[in-house]
Parts: structure tokens; C-alpha cells; sequence
């Protein structure tokens, strides 16, 4: 017998490439699983189901930074609760140091679907009782008809996992000039947000106060480095400038949206503007600016 539960959970996180650099992701999940009927006649309760599979990859995935050990890119090491990783890319190297909860350490050359999976498949079969013999995982992107970005961030203040300081989420964006879609400044955002470290001004530090690997003293000119201190504890990335956009507040998606909206104003020299930003899928913020002349 097959049981199934389609868009089970999202997983929000940010993942290491060689190519793309940091990348923030979005994925729906949705599980079958195959076994026996139990007292109550069922595979397992539906409430159970997802229940227990939103819990491990919640807990083993989501708002974490996902990072390929296997890959000739990476560099690793942990002492006590710290994990250091440098990994290089072909947009430069990110250097990061933080508790070891902040990552998924992934024993792979790449972060993909595949991976993934592979990596939750034992642990989310030892959550299920045991006539559940097995389990399909799959992760599917949100199909999108408008523009949308990778990012990743960090938000010190929140009370949860978002304190992370890289994990990130793939998001559409919708902006109206005038009350008029303008899939121009969709692209706009789009393209400026593609594979983006959203950093606060706040969070900037003197790369040379940071306690990261030595290989990253020689990027001063051209990497930012950010710093804060959170409950789950100290959080340090170093990462080139190039792919990095500073906001001058913190990184919630109200005042990300609040940002585009006015950025879209001073751009556009439009009375009214509106964006729709969402922080992964099927939930976000909506800002208005009213500026300008026209
Ligand atoms: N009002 C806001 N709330 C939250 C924001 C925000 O910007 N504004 N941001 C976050 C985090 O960035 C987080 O990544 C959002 O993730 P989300 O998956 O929604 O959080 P949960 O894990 O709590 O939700 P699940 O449905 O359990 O996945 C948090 N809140």
C-alpha cells in the first residue's frame, strides 16, 4: 500500500556552489510512503505523517547552510560547537564560522535534489513506525510565471532559526508603477537578487577582527565580512563583495520589501509604487513608496 502527501512542508535554505556561489532555495516537499496497515487501518495517520516529516527536515535542513564536503571546493573543520568551512567558487571564496547547527554538512560534491534526499531519507524513515517499510522523498521548486531571485540572510533578532546567518530562500516578486505591473522592474529585482547575500549594514565588520581561516586575510579589498552575536551564538561570514547587496536595515522580507519599493521609486521617479515581496513560497510582505513626479 502507498500513501502520499503532496507539498508536505517547505524547505527555506541556502546551499554552497562552486559555480554559483551562495544560493539560496525553496523547495515543496512531497513524501510516499509504503507499508503495511496499522490498528487503525491506515499507513499512518495523516496528521502523523506530516507531523513527523515536517519535524526531521526541519530540524536537519531547513535555515540551515548546506555544504558539500565532498566537493574538491571545500574545506572544513569543526572545534567543540564551531564549524569553519572555506569553500572556493568561481565567484570567490566565502569564509564562514559558526555554531555547528547553523549548517547541513552533506557528504557529497554537490548539493542537489539527489543529495538531499539521500541525506534525509535513513532519518526520516527511523521517525515512522515500523510498518512504514519505505519512503519517497521529492522536492519540486515552485513553478513560476514571474520574475524571482535566490537570496540569503541572516535576521539576528529573530527568537528562531532565521538567526542563521546563511540561509536563504527563492521568492517571486511582483512590482506595480501606478498601480501597473512593470515586469521590467521585476526583472530588475530579479537579476540584481540572483544568487545575493542580503547583509545588514548593522552586521559589517573589519574583515580583520574576524576569527576565520588565514586564506582570508588576503581578501580585504574584496570581500565584506559580517558579524553578530545571537542566542544559537556567534555567526562570522567573509564573502566577496560582488555578490553581495547591504541593506540599510535588517533583512525581514517587511523591510525588504519596504527597500524595493523605494529603491523602485528613486529609479523610476513614480508617485506610487507597490511591490509584493515573497521570503520563499506562498507568504511575504507588501510595501508601498510614493515619491517622485510623475
Ligand atoms: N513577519 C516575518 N516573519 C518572519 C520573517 C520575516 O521576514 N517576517 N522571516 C523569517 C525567516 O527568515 C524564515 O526563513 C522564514 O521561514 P519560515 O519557513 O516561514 O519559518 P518557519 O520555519 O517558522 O515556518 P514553517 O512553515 O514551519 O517552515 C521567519 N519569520
Amino acid at each position: 500500500m502507498k500513501l502520499f502527501v503532496k507539498d508536505l512542508t517547505v524547505a527555506d535554505f541556502s546551499y554552497l556552489c562552486p559555480k554559483r556561489g551562495m544560493v539560496g532555495e525553496s523547495w515543496s516537499v512531497d513524501v510516499t510512503l509504503t507499508g503495511g496497515l496499522d490498528e487503525q487501518n491506515m499507513v499512518l495517520d495523516f496528521s502523523k505523517v506530516k507531523k513527523r516529516i515536517k519535524q526531521v527536515i526541519d530540524e536537519l535542513v531547513d535555515h540551515r547552510l548546506l555544504v558539500p564536503t565532498s566537493s574538491a571546493s571545500c574545506r572544513w573543520q569543526q572545534k567543540g560547537q564551531t564549524v569553519w568551512v572555506d569553500f572556493e567558487t568561481e565567484k570567490g571564496d566565502i569564509y564562514l564560522s559558526c555554531p555547528a547547527q547553523a549548517y547541513a554538512l552533506i557528504p557529497n560534491e554537490r548539493i542537489d535534489e539527489a543529495a538531499v534526499v539521500e541525506y534525509l531519507t535513513a532519518p526520516l524513515l527511523e521517525a515512522l513506525p515500523t510498518n512504514v517499510l519505505d519512503l519517497e522523498l521529492s522536492f519540486r521548486a515552485e513553478h513560476l510565471a514571474t520574475p524571482y531571485y535566490h537570496y540569503s540572510h541572516g535576521l539576528k533578532r529573530h527568537d528562531g532559526n532565521c538567526q542563521r546567518i546563511a540561509h536563504g530562500h527563492r521568492s517571486p516578486v511582483e512590482v506595480y508603477l501606478n498601480k501597473v505591473r512593470s515586469e521590467a522592474m521585476e526583472r530588475y529585482w530579479a537579476n540584481r537578487w540572483q544568487d545575493r547575500y542580503l547583509g545588514s549594514e548593522e552586521d559589517l565588520v573589519a574583515l580583520e577582527s574576524l576569527t576565520l581561516s588565514s586564506q582570508c586575510e588576503a581578501s580585504v579589498n574584496s570581500h565584506y565580512g559580517f558579524c553578530y552575536q545571537a542566542p544559537q551564538g556567534c555567526f562570522q561570514l567573509a564573502i566577496p563583495m560582488a555578490i553581495c547587496d547591504i541593506i540599510p536595515t535588517d533583512t525581514t522580507v517587511e523591510l525588504l520589501a519596504q527597500y524595493m519599493a523605494q529603491q523602485t521609486a528613486e529609479l523610476n521617479h513614480y508617485k506610487n509604487v507597490e511591490v509584493v515581496a515573497y521570503e520563499g513560497i506562498g507568504k511575504g510582505a507588501i510595501a508601498f513608496c510614493q515619491i517622485g513626479e510623475t
